[in-house]
C-alpha cells in the first residue's frame, strides 16, 4: 500500500501544510512560518478536519513564542494565552482546536523554572508529541473498528475523516486502511459533501491513492444505496461530541443518519477523545460554523447560482445521539447510554 499523503509535516525546523484548496488537481506544500499563517491556514480550509486543526494549531503556539523574547515567566505565559486566544478564534465548531491550545496553555504553565529558550524548546515538544499520538490514536480506532466490522462489507462516509483531517491513518477512514493491511477487501462509497466536496476533492482522492475500493457518489445518492440495501454500515468522523452523544460533524452527516435509522443501516462515528467535550451537555449548545455564500454559489470559481442569491450555508450539523449506533474510540466501542458511558472513557481505571 502506497504512503499515506502526509497533511502536516513538521521538518528541519519548518511547518509544511498541505493545501487541501488545491487537491485534488496539486498537491502543494507551503511552509508556515507565523501563527498568522497557521490562523489563517485554518480559517481559510487550506488545512481542515477537527484533530488536524488541533495538530496545525498546537504547532501555531509555538510559532507564536518562536522569535519572541520574554523579560519573566509572566510575560510569556500571558504572551502565551494571547496567542491561544487568537488560534482559537480561526474556527469554532471543532473541540479538538481547543482541546490543543489548553494543553500548550497548561504545558507553558508548568515551565516557569526553565530559561526562556528551553520553554520553547519545551513547547515546540508538546506540538510533536500531540502530532505524534494522533497517529497512535487513529491506529487504535481503526482496530476498535476491525472488532465489529467484517470482511467485504461495504462501508459509507461522509466528508473527509481520513489521513487528511488527520496525522495518518484518519479516524473514518483507518478501518478502510488497516483492512487492506490485513488483506480485507471493503468498498467504500464515499459522499462527495457539498458544498465543499471534502468527499469528492480530499476523501475519494486519498482512498484511491490508498488502493481501496472506492465509489464517489453524490449527496443525494445515499438514500437511494441504503434502500437497495448497498450499504452494509456507514461511519463518519466528527467535530464534537456533546456528553450526552449529540454529535456535531459534515453538514449532511444528519440526514444520513435519520436514513441510516430507517433503513436499518448501523451508523457509526469515528472519534479521538480529544473530540469529545464533556463540558457541553448536548449538540444543542455545540457552536456551529456559518461559511461564506461564495462556497456554495460558485463550483471552484464557476459561478453556478444567481448573482447576490439569499444563502444558507452551516458546515456542520449535529446528529442526535439516537441514531448512533456506537461511538468507536481509540480508547474502546462506546455503545448507549452515552450520557453514561463517554464519562468512563475519562476514568483514569
Ligand atoms: C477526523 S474528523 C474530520 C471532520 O472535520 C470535517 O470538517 P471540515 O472539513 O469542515 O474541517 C468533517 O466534519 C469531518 O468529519
Amino acid at each position: 500500500m502506497k504512503e499515506m499523503i502526509r497533511p502536516i509535516e513538521w521538518k528541519e525546523g519548518k511547518l509544511y501544510i498541505l493545501n487541501q484548496l488545491k487537491l485534488p488537481m496539486e498537491t502543494e506544500y507551503n511552509i508556515k512560518a507565523t501563527v498568522e499563517d497557521v490562523f489563517n491556514a485554518i480559517r481559510d480550509m487550506e488545512l481542515r478536519g477537527a484533530p488536524l486543526i488541533g495538530i496545525a494549531a498546537a504547532y501555531g503556539v509555538y510559532l507564536s513564542v518562536k522569535d519572541e523574547s520574554f523579560v519573566s515567566h509572566e510575560d510569556f505565559m500571558k504572551f502565551v494565552d494571547e496567542k491561544a486566544l487568537y488560534l482559537s478564534q480561526s474556527r469554532p465548531t471543532a473541540v479538538n482546536l481547543f482541546w490543543a491550545l489548553d494543553r500548550m496553555k497548561k504545558r507553558a504553565k508548568e515551565l516557569e523554572n526553565l530559561l526562556i529558550e528551553d520553554k520553547k524548546k519545551a513547547l515546540l515538544e508538546e506540538a510533536i508529541k500531540i502530532h505524534k499520538e494522533d497517529e497512535a490514536i487513529n491506529r487504535s480506532i481503526g482496530e476498535n473498528f476491525l472488532k465489529i466490522l467484517k470482511d467485504g462489507m461495504t462501508i459509507m462516509t461522509h466528508c473527509n475523516a481520513g489521513s487528511l483531517a488527520t496525522s495518518r491513518y484518519g479516524t473514518a477512514t483507518s478501518p478502510m486502511y488497516l483492512a487492506r493491511e490485513k488483506g480485507w477487501s471493503f468498498k467504500v462509497f464515499a459522499n462527495e459533501t457539498r458544498p465543499y466536496l471534502q468527499g469528492a476533492r480530499l476523501t475519494a482522492f486519498e482512498l484511491h491513492h490508498g488502493g481501496i475500493d472506492v465509489t464517489l457518489i453524490c449527496d443525494n445518492m445515499a438514500g437511494s444505496l441504503m434502500a437497495q440495501g448497498k450499504v452494509d454500515a456507514i461511519i463518519t468522523g466528527a467535530d464534537r461530541v456533546a456528553a450526552n452523544g449529540d454529535t456535531a460533524n459534515k453538514i449532511g452527516t444528519l440526514q444520513l443518519a435519520v436514513m441510516a435509522k430507517h433503513y436499518g443501516v448501523p451508523f457509526y462515528v469515528a472519534v479521538p477523545t480529544p473530540t469529545i467535550d464533556l463540558s457541553t451537555p448536548t449538540g444543542i449548545e455545540i457552536p456551529i460554523e456559518e461559511r461564506g455564500s461564495h462556497e456554495v454559489t460558485n463550483w471552484f470559481g464557476k459561478a453556478t447560482a444567481p448573482e447576490g442569491i439569499k444563502v444558507y450555508n452551516p458546515a456542520f450539523d449535529v446528529t442526535a445521539h439516537s441514531l448512533i449506533t456506537a461511538i468507536v474510540t481509540e480508547k474502546g466501542i462506546v455503545y448507549p447510554p452515552y450520557n453514561e458511558n463517554l464519562k468512563k472513557l475519562f476514568l483514569n481505571i
